[in-house]
């Protein structure tokens, strides 16, 4: 029977080429941030979340025991981990094998970036209510710069930024409709870069639902500073 629990997805088996630093350096998602990997304080921010029950974590084949180790030490995300298994060569890859892990009985499927430590509890429960509403929901934010193409070092036309959105994580759905995506994607050997893109390919309509600025991806150097400073000021 299918019930209405939440799980998460959180892939974080990707190797974080843009972040840079030296070779032997731990990938962006296990760096510490006051004291603990970001994938922990990721988690915990899923697991804050009312409706959130269960956790599977998607990591690097070697990682798949360090990481199970660390977490089940973790008494509060102890409960909520269903599992840690080993992800693929795309993120999308990634997200399909921990989607996989997730039994029939769970009616929704979040997918949250591990480097995404900042999204708060209200915008996740924000994200599963539309799934209950609407199906399909994902976070965004609205385009805040003038946006304008640009080639061999000149600008060409402007992009009208009216109705343009910044998209993040957590996206979902009810979780057969992910799952048979991800599964007609991997058949027809297409990617998206996110699961609104796989959604819609396949004709779902997904749910817009507005998130906040501090929900940064730690993708570039310069994304430490801004998450140290969102840390320090973070509401408790
Ligand atoms: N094969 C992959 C690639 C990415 N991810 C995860 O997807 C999330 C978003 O990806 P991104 O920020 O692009 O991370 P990386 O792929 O690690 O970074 P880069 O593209 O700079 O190499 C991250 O939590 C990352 O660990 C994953 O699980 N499996
Ligand atoms: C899914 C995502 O976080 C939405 O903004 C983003 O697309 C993932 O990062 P990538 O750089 O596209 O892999």
């Amino acid at each position: 029977m299918t019930t209405d629990q939440t799980w998460a997805v959180v892939p974080a088996a990707g190797v974080g080429s843009r972040m840079g630093g030296e070779a032997g350096d731990p990938a962006k998602q296990f760096r510490e941030l006051d004291g603990a990997p970001v994938l922990v304080h990721t988690l915990r921010a899923l697991a804050s979340a009312l409706g959130v029950t269960g956790l599977v974590v998607v990591v690097g084949e070697e990682e798949v025991e360090p990481v199970r180790q660390l977490l089940s030490q973790d008494a509060p995300l102890a409960d909520a981990l269903k599992a840690v298994v080993a992800g693929g060569a795309t993120r999308q890859a990634s997200v399909a094998r921990g989607v996989a892990h997730v039994p029939d009985e769970v009616g929704i499927v979040l997918v949250h970036d591990a480097v995404r430590p900042f999204v708060r509890a209200e915008d996740i429960e924000a994200v599963i209510q539309a799934v209950r509403a609407s199906g399909a929901a994902a976070l965004a934010v609205p385009v805040a710069d003038t946006l304008r193409r640009g080639a061999s070092g000149r600008f060409e036309a402007t992009v009208d930024r009216e109705g343009l959105w910044r998209m993040q994580t957590p996206q979902g759905s009810r979780r057969e409709v992910l799952a048979d995506a991800l599964a007609r994607a991997e058949r027809e050997g297409w990617t998206a870069t996110d699961e609104v893109g796989v959604l819609q390919r396949t004709g779902a309509a997904v749910a817009l639902v507005e998130g906040d600025e501090r929900n940064i991806k730690l993708t570039r150097p310069s994304d430490w500073l801004l998450a140290r400073a969102l840390w320090a000021h973070r509401e408790m």
